[in-house]
């Protein structure tokens, strides 16, 4: 393994690689230690995370995106050499845009908002886990203090990006129905930036990292980035998934967002079906009949719901025409009962269906 990729401190380093082996070496970093690994970025992508938990992560990320720009500042002062500076200022302006409500930044508060959060909540950084900003000032100070070619070997991580942003961004849109391709913007223009930044990154690594020792501060750069960015997931994991230890001071679920109509809010997030909904059921969730056990089950993907006899009765109705009325109207004439009288709970049953994300208006 370690003369495929060699590691900072691996014997092997001592030689001077080639500019090829040197890319090798870096890749072979990522390809251990980038966050795509972390098993939060798993759940995240999956759809394995609560909405509370995706709006942990877009808080506590946001952190990463204001600060980036801080930091490409300090590499920038690091550069004697005005070409140089030419090239580097445009992350500068990507992040923070040409003008007030453009460039990423800008696109992340979209992201957060998207999730519910409100603006200046997420600005005013209140809610953010310490470990996440001692994470990122982590970063800033290293490109201030190391040399530049540890500066920008460090943000080499950027190679492997594009794949883990198309992973994310199919993963969410498929997985999460409060998730839309409008919250994601920040994304699409990722994915033709960070390639250019890469390219550029790893050209200027491989023709400047000259000696073994050089070569060995470049690949020492670029794992210590992917611990920036492994720890700030750490920390997300430890306070919101397990054990759940959310520190003081830190966001916690219902916070910062912004008001919701009550009936959103009786809703626990996603708003209330009402009567004149036409609710139905997602794509790959079906009502089926278990013959072995005799009963109906709601089939979604790697999950099994037993259905109480109310629940089968109502959702044999659900066809995505029906309105919930029409429904309640329908179980009145078979059961001989009041349609408005049981119109509540089967909105009740109806809306526990949609929390576990087995039904949809
Ligand atoms: O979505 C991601 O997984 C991801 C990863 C990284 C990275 O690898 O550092 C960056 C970004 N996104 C990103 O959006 C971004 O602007 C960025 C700047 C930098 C950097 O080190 O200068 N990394 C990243």
């Amino acid at each position: 393994m370690n003369a495929v990729f060699p590691t900072p401190d691996a014997a092997e380093s001592e030689r001077l690689l080639s500019p090829e082996e040197l890319e090798a070496a870096l890749r072979g970093i990522g390809a251990r230690r980038y966050h795509n690994l972390h098993p939060f970025h798993r759940l995240l992508h999956d759809g394995k995370l609560s909405k509370d938990q995706v709006r942990a992560w877009a808080l506590n990320r946001y952190y990463y995106q204001a600060m980036i720009p801080v930091k490409d500042a300090a590499v920038l002062a690091r550069m004697t050499d005005a070409s140089l500076r030419r090239i580097w200022r445009q992350r500068i302006v990507d992040h923070d845009g040409d003008h007030e409500g453009d460039g990423g930044i800008e696109r992340w508060l979209k992201l957060a908002e998207g999730v519910g959060f409100d603006r200046d909540y997420v600005l005013s950084t209140r809610g953010i886990l310490s470990a996440t900003k001692f994470s990122v000032e982590a970063y800033v100070h290293f490109v201030s203090e190391k040399t530049l070619l540890e500066a920008i070997a460090s943000s080499l991580t950027e190679m492997f990006s594009p794949t883990i942003i198309s992973e994310r961004v199919a993963g969410m849109l498929k997985n999460y129905d409060f998730i839309t391709k409008d919250t994601l913007a920040y994304f699409d223009k990722r994915l033709t930036q960070a390639p250019r930044d890469a390219d550029f990154a790893l050209d200027y690594v491989k023709q400047h990292a000259t000696t073994p020792e050089l070569q060995r501060q470049a690949m020492a750069a670029l794992t210590f980035k992917c611990n920036v960015l492994w720890t700030q997931l750490d920390a997300l994991y430890f306070a919101y998934v397990a054990p759940g230890m959310i520190p003081p001071d830190a966001w916690r679920p219902g916070e910062g967002l912004v008001a919701a109509p009550a009936s959103v809010q009786a809703a626990g997030g996603t708003r209330k079906m009402a009567a004149g909904d036409r609710p139905r059921l997602p794509r790959g969730v079906r009502l089926r009949n278990d013959e072995t056990r005799g009963k109906y089950v709601l089939l979604a993907p790697e999950r099994t719901f037993d259905l109480d006899d109310n629940a089968v009765a109502v959702l044999k109705l659900v066809d995505g025409n029906r309105t919930v009325a029409d429904i309640a109207d329908e179980l009145g004439k078979t059961y001989a009962a009041d349609p408005r009288a049981i119109e509540a709970d089967i909105l009740a049953m109806l809306d526990g269906l949609a929390e576990k994300r087995v039904l949809e208006r």
